[in-house]
């Protein structure tokens, strides 16, 4: 079987969507936590391309970006499958998945938006949530995966956790806002889910990380170049 470790960051929605993959699937696992200021050794030897975090150490052998891990841990632990039978479900739950990771450049463009700028990375991402109210949750069920948590629940989880805490460090309202009632309800679903809920980064301590890490980001913005 081989021991399994997760390189990772407390902080870092593609980190989480690993552990809430892992401990959904009740796989034991040693947590890593790297510092991202000063990556180790390790890390580094793992990840030599992209040189992030997360990275899945299995039997000494890694493997790296996230969405490629939850693929790997559907394939080697499939006792609790994280993508549907069915191939036309399958293809569109990949759907669903490659369209959050297309957009994730939009999505992050608010973070250190400024100005008239701020505005209109809000109206971008308000767009893709739009698509994914009104397209991708019609199903039904409570989750992406119908009545069961699965891996595009996992991988629009950032959403369910980090947009509550994006939208108090920006002082605006993303998914808060009237027009999304699916998004808001799976949201809620999804955070209170059993094995979800007690693998949330704690939401005060996510608020202070993340408003230091803007403060980073923007004072690197504005430094002469
Ligand atoms: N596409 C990657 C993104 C991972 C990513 O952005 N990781 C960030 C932490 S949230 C990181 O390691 N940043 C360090 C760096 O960019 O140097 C994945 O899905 O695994």
């Amino acid at each position: 079987m081989g021991e399994v470790k997760l390189h990772g960051s407390w902080a870092s929605p593609f980190s989480n969507r690993v552990v809430w993959a892992l401990e959904l699937n009740g796989i034991p696992y040693e947590f890593v936590q790297e510092d991202l200021t000063k990556k180790s050794p390790l890390l580094l030897h793992y990840n030599p391309v992209y040189k992030m975090i997360p990275v899945l150490v299995h039997g000494g052998k890694a493997i790296c970006e996230s969405s490629i891990i939850l693929e790997y841990i559907d394939e080697i632990w499939p006792q609790k499958p994280l993508l549907p039978i069915d191939p036309l479900d399958r293809a569109a739950a990949r759907f669903w998945i490659k369209f959050i990771e297309d957009k994730e450049a939009t999505m992050r463009r608010i973070f250190v938006a400024r100005g008239e700028d701020k505005e209109e990375a809000r109206r971008a991402s308000l767009e893709v949530l739009r698509t994914v109210e009104e397209r991708g949750l019609g199903g039904g069920g409570k989750f992406f995966g119908g009545d069961a948590i699965n891996m595009v629940d996992l991988t629009y989880g950032w959403i369910a956790v980090w947009m509550k805490v994006l939208e108090e460090v920006l002082d605006m309202k993303l998914i808060e806002g009237p027009e999304f009632p699916r998004l808001q309800a799976w949201a809620e679903s999804f955070r209170t889910a059993a094995v979800i809920r007690d693998h949330i980064p704690d939401h005060q301590k996510m608020v202070i990380h993340l408003r230091r890490r803007r403060e980073e980001l923007l004072l690197l913005q504005s430094a002469p170049s």
